[in-house]
Parts: structure tokens; sequence; C-alpha cells
């Protein structure tokens, strides 16, 4: 037996091939949810981050008989692609538009080549793309594979027609196995969750059986955009240092470079900095040794007087737009949200947004349905290990007013910032940073309080109800001592009296307890028998 190990490399399409579980394609069914959510999550981020009010059109369909082959299509109305980026963006692993200090849904630059990859492992056909830039004279289509063990595209099919109409948009078309029944529920729930933080979108969606659903735009107020920010120095370390320090101009000295390159840093901070650090303030930034360097950095995480990470690269949903989307979806007795201040973990800020919906039409249940959402995306998989799932946990419900053993209640998370930490490149899970749990605690706290003042109210009108409605009991007894009293006896008037006043009396309580008139029935047959 040789002892001799054999080392090569391979590159990141090959690593991603390899373990596509990592991604979240770990089978047929989780696939087909996986690629679905990221060619509708390219298609939002292509819309709303642009004020552009989405309208995604999703279509899912059965090509092969013999294998459980789908095509799915996601068509948008976005800003499209500019034609020479196109391979790329769909065929080079680790390519993105979205490696800058703006929250966006993608982060990592291969969720759409990641489908790819899974796509042309279990069938032959490429992923096709059709897209129109803002004010294009042309529509662009490609046909292309990922050559794997380059990480490159391979462009089978490419050309272009006139684009008349004025569109602008994409549509990304993709062939790969799945298994709709296994996928069904979930994908189902992950357009409705969905649909719920972007009530401003329109989506229609039409599945392998044929079944057409229209979720209309509910309103075209969108939240604000985010900016693209500079970095903030806590979030710094020395190998982000010395990448951004290679861009810099050779006369750059290292106050200059603080300045320019950071948020939160004026001359005044930046000297404070570089003194804290021991260094000369004038000294060419590019000439600096790594344990200058490494001197910096520390001085930069823990100088204590900068501003916090500032909070514009973040766009929010906003407390009446995920109100508006609960009460839509959930028809819900009482609905309430909040949005938190900024807060920050590692130098990347971060808000917390918590919607909480109750009654109404919500299924009663042991556990509240946890509605969990980053940077606008709702996450459907893997809910037990979610930093939201612990706090939630331990949330003693009873404390706000809460008393069913299995109350229809809806909790909505959603946590936006320009770093979300999941836990895998899947996306579904976020790992428990003590800030962001800290702040999620908070926000469901708060949202919580509105809810028990909510609650406090209606058990406040169930007792009055209540007590009037005993009330009931004394009308009859009390309308015939009273009609014998003002009939002086007369047998015949006493019952016409007695009639008379019961009915006002009756009447004032249907009043007073809003009695609906498809209740009023009822109601008297109530009384009559208990009487
Ligand atoms: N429908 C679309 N409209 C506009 N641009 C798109 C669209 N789909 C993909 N892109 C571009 O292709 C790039 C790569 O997309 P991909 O899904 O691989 O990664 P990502 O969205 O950047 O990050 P993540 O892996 O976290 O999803 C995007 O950054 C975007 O610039």
């Amino acid at each position: 037996m040789s002892s001799k190990e054999k080392f090569s490399s391979i590159s990141p399409a090959e690593f991603f091939k390899r373990n596509p579980e990592l991604a979240g394609f770990s089978n047929p069914a989780r696939a087909m949810y996986q690629a679905l959510r990221e060619l509708v999550e390219n298609a939002l981020d292509a819309t709303d981050i642009h004020q552009i009010l989405p309208s995604i059109k999703i279509i899912v369909e059965r090509t092969s008989q013999e294998k459980e082959i789908y095509r799915l299509s996601v068509e948008d109305n976005g800003i499209g692609i500019p034609p020479h980026v196109v391979p790329d963006a769909f065929g080079r692993v680790l390519y993105s538009s979205k490696y800058v200090l703006r929250q966006t849904r993608g982060m990592y630059g291969l969720g759409v080549k990641a489908a790819v990859l899974y796509s042309q492992m279990y069938q032959d056909k490429p992923i096709e793309i059709s897209t129109a830039p803002l004010n294009s004279k042309r529509i662009y289509t490609f046909k292309l594979k990922i050559d794997i063990s380059k990480n490159e595209p391979v462009i089978y099919e490419r050309g272009s027609v006139n684009n008349e109409i004025g569109y602008h948009g994409t549509t990304v078309t993709m062939y790969l196995l799945g298994d709709w029944i296994r996928a069904k529920s979930r994908i189902y729930e992950y357009v409705k969750r969905t649909y719920i933080i972007t009530p401003y979108a329109e989506f229609y969606f039409k599945d392998p059986e044929g079944n057409m659903t229209f979720y209309p735009r509910l309103t075209n107020k969108m939240p604000a955009p985010p900016k693209e920010v500079k970095p903030h120095p806590y979030g710094v370390d020395i190998e982000l240092l010395k990448n951004m320090i290679s861009r810099q101009k050779e006369d750059t000295t290292v106050k200059e470079f603080l300045v320019k390159e950071f948020q939160s840093v004026g001359e005044k901070t930046a000297l404070n900095v570089i003194e804290m650090a021991g260094l000369d303030p004038d000294k060419k930034v590019q000439k600096l040794p790594d344990d200058q360097l490494s001197k910096l950095v520390d001085a930069m995480k823990n100088f204590p007087d900068f501003r916090p990470p500032s909070p514009e690269a973040l766009s929010i949903i906003g407390a009446d737009l995920i109100e508006l989307g609960l009460k839509q979806t959930f028809n819900p007795e009482y609905v309430g949200a909040v949005t938190r201040k900024p807060k920050a973990y590692q130098g990347h800020p971060f808000i917390v947004e918590v919607g909480i919906a109750y009654g109404g039409g919500i299924q009663p249940s042991e556990e509240p349905t946890v509605l969990r959402y980053a940077n606008k995306i709702p996450l459907i998989y893997d809910e037990k290990s979610d930093v939201v799932w612990k706090v939630v946990e331990e949330v003693d419900w009873k404390r706000y007013g809460i008393e069913e053993e299995q109350p229809p209640l809806v909790v909505t998370v959603h946590l936006c910032s320009t770093k979300v930490p999941y836990k895998s490149a899947g996306k579904e899970s976020i790992a428990d940073v003590e800030e962001i749990e800290k702040e999620i605690r908070n926000g469901i706290m708060e949202a919580s309080r509105s809810l028990k003042t909510f609650m406090v109210e209606k058990r406040k009108e169930e007792e009055a109800r209540k007590r009037l409605l005993t009330y009931l009991k004394y009308i009859p007894e009390l309308a015939r001592s009273l009609s014998i009293f003002m009939s002086d006896g007369k047998k015949e008037l006493s019952t016409k009296i007695k009639e008379e006043i019961q009915n006002k009396m009756i009447d004032l309580v249907v009043t007073k307890l809003e009695i609906k008139d498809k209740d009023l029935e009822i109601f008297k047959s109530y009384r009559v028998e208990t009487l």
C-alpha cells in the first residue's frame, strides 16, 4: 500500500458541484425549492432596490414523463443585466454585483450558479437567459452551462432582437430534476411568505399541476432603497485593510486613507486612532509593514468613540407594510408591528422588525406560527436551529395576556443587515449572534406590549358583555312588575305594557352589546328559553 497522498486543487464550481447541500441543493425536492428561491430573490433584487414595483411571473412545468424533469422560469420587470456580464453572472461561481456594503437579498454570488450546477448534473439542457437593461434598444438572449473544472461559462447560443416595446427586465429559464409532490407545500409557503412582506409586488405563479395563482399588488408604497456605504472601522481585519490599501494612490497617507475610505472617521477621529496605534499619520499607507497594519486594526477595533455604523445601507420593510401583509394573509383580530432602532454587530449595522398577529383567521396551534425573514427573504427550512426560534420559544405569552393552550398567534421577525450571519450558503437560518439575539428579544417584547394592551381591553369588553347579558334574566320580571303597577290591575293592558317594556329593554341591551342582525334571532331564542 502506498503511503503517498495525492494533492490537487479544485475550482469553486467543482467544490459546490461536489457539495451541493452547502448551497441548499441536497435532494430533488429541496433543489426545486432552492432554485425557485434563487431566481425569485434575484428578480426582487433587480426591482425594489431600484424603486421599480416588482411584477414577477413564476412558471413551473414538467417536461419529461420518464424522469422528473421540470422547466422553471422566472420573469421580472427589473433593471436587466448588461449583456457583457451575463455569462459570468450565470456561469462563474462567486461572481456578483452584490459584494458591496448595501442590503440585498443576494450576497454570496453563488445562488443561481449553484442552481445551474445542480441542473446540469441530471439533465442536458443549458440555462436560458433573456434580458434587456433599462433603456436598452435590444433584448439579449443566452444559453449557457458552466465548465465545472475551469469555473467558466460555456456559451451555447447567444443572440439579440429589437426591443420595440421599451421592455426592461430578465427571464431566466432552467431545467432541473425535481420532486414536486415533496416540494409543493414549501414552495407555496415560500411564495406566500414572500408576498406577506412585499405587498408592493405582484406575483403570478403557475405550478406543474396547472394551478394558477395571482397575488395582486396591495400598495404602491415601497420601502426606501438601501444606499451603498463605506466600511465601518469596527468591521475591519488585516486582510481587508491590505486589500483596500492596494487600491490607494502611492502618496496617500495613513490619515487620508482612514478619512476617505471609512464611515464615521473625520480628521480628528483619524488622528486619535492613529495616535492610539502609535503610528505616524503622514506615513504613506502603502508603506505600512504588517506589524503596523496589525496595530492599526487593533486601534480601529478598540477605539471607543466612533459613531455606530450607518443604517443608510439598510432597507427596512416598515411597520405599516408588515401589518398590511399580515392582515391580508391571516385576517387577524389584532395586528401590530414595530421597527426597532438601528444597532450594530462587528461593524455591521442591523435593524430588527417584529410583527404580531392574533386571532381571527389564524389557526390555533400549540406553538405560535413563526415567520422568519432576513433581508426580506423568508426562511422556511431549519426553523428550530434559528436564533429567532430560540428567542420565541423563551417568551412567556401569558405575561402578554395570551391564556389559550393553543393560541392563534403569528410572530414575524425580520432582520436586515449588510451582513446577515446565515448558518450556511443555503440561507435558511440565522446564527446566534449575541447582539442580534438581544435585539430580537427586545423587538418581540416591544411588539407584545401592544398585544397585551389589546388583550386587556378585549377581556374587559368580554366581561362587560357577560355582565350585561346577566341583566337579561331580570328583564321579564321587571317588565311584569312595572306593567302591573302601570295598568292598575287591568290584565289586557298589563300584557301589552309588559310586552312594550320588555321589547324596549331588550332593544337597549341589543344596541349596547352591538348584537348583529344575524345573531339577534339566536339571542331572542336564548332569552325565551332561559327565562
Ligand atoms: N433577474 C436578474 N436581474 C438582474 N440581475 C440579475 C438577475 N439574476 C441575476 N442577476 C445578477 O447576477 C448576479 C449573480 O447572481 P447569483 O444568484 O449567482 O448571486 P447573488 O444574488 O449575487 O448572491 P447569492 O448567492 O447570495 O444569491 C447577481 O449579483 C446580479 O447582479
